[in-house]
């Protein structure tokens, strides 16, 4: 039994340090429009070329109390699981409650602890599995991301790939929790490891989304990404989806 750092213990932790927390519709994959409460914890396990979003303040968060208003307060880190219970039922009627970052899966002792009104929705780059055992009857969604790097980018390829898989087994889709892969698609993403993660991964998600990377020096032409979706639609349901809240300005 692996017993190395990451290894979950059995404990909920009762905080953790939170970047944001605020309130938004789901701008990624198939739930795009839903009304969701965000809590973006600090801190990832790998650094992808593209990340869209800034390491977080350690010693403070940034609450938006009202809604797309942009004005926040900055109530001090750690914060507890109350905490976190009071901010998001503020909001109001929202859909489910979004986990994101940086990773969240390296704060699965916090979210284990989580006694929240609304569904979990897991926003994971899928590279924890001791994480992820540790939080799967807790989450109702799983937005997993299938990230290829770029070998000088991980120290043993193999085990990057194994985790992943692992990861979407543990965290797959049943009657109670939907799971679904997205792929970030840049210029310099390959089909043929696109389609060899897909093909293993494709017994665990209901449908998987190619997201055009935000950034337009970056983006593929549209024929490789059709071209791409028409090689990936002979293993599972695949759309095209770019992330909608860039559009619009919201958070
Ligand atoms: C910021 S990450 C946080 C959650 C987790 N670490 C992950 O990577 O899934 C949330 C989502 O944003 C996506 N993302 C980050 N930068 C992006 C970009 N430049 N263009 C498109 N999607 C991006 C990630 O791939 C992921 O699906
Ligand atoms: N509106 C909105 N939708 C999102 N879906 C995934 C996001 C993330 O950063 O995890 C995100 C985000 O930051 N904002
Ligand atoms: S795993 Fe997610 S948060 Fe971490 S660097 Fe990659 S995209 Fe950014
Ligand atoms: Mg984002």
């Amino acid at each position: 039994m692996n017993a190395g750092p990451l290894t979950a213990s059995t404990t909920a932790d009762i905080d953790a340090n939170v970047s944001e927390v605020f309130c938004s519709v789901q701008g990624e994959g198939p739930y795009v429009g839903v009304r969701q409460a965000f809590v973006r914890f600090t801190g990832c396990n790998l650094r992808c070329s593209y990340c869209d979003t800034p390491v977080g303040k350690e010693e403070s968060c940034r609450f938006e109390e009202i809604p797309g208003s942009g004005v926040f307060s900055q109530p001090d880190n750690p914060l507890s699981v109350t905490d976190i219970a009071r901010m998001v039922s503020s909001y109001g009627k929202i859909h489910s409650v979004s986990l994101t970052g940086g990773e969240p899966l390296m704060h699965a002792g916090f979210i284990s602890g989580l006694e929240l009104a609304s569904p979990l929705y897991l926003e994971s780059n899928m590279t924890l599995p001791q994480m992820a055992k540790r939080i799967k009857d807790k989450v109702s969604y799983v937005a997993g991301d299938v990230k290829l790097l770029p070998p000088s980018a991980v120290d043993d390829m193999d085990l990057h790939l194994e985790n992943t898989i692992e990861c979407f087994r543990t965290l797959k889709a049943t009657r109670d929790r939907d799971c679904f892969c997205k792929v970030v698609v840049t210029k310099d993403t390959a089909a043929d490891d696109v389609e060899g993660m897909i093909g293993a991964i494709a017994g665990y998600i209901s449908c998987a989304v190619l997201q055009p990377v935000s950034q337009k020096e970056l983006l593929p032409e549209p024929g490789y990404l059709l071209g791409l979706q028409e090689r990936m639609l002979d293993h599972v349901n695949t759309r095209i989806i770019p992330q909608t809240h860039k559009m619009w300005g919201c958070l």
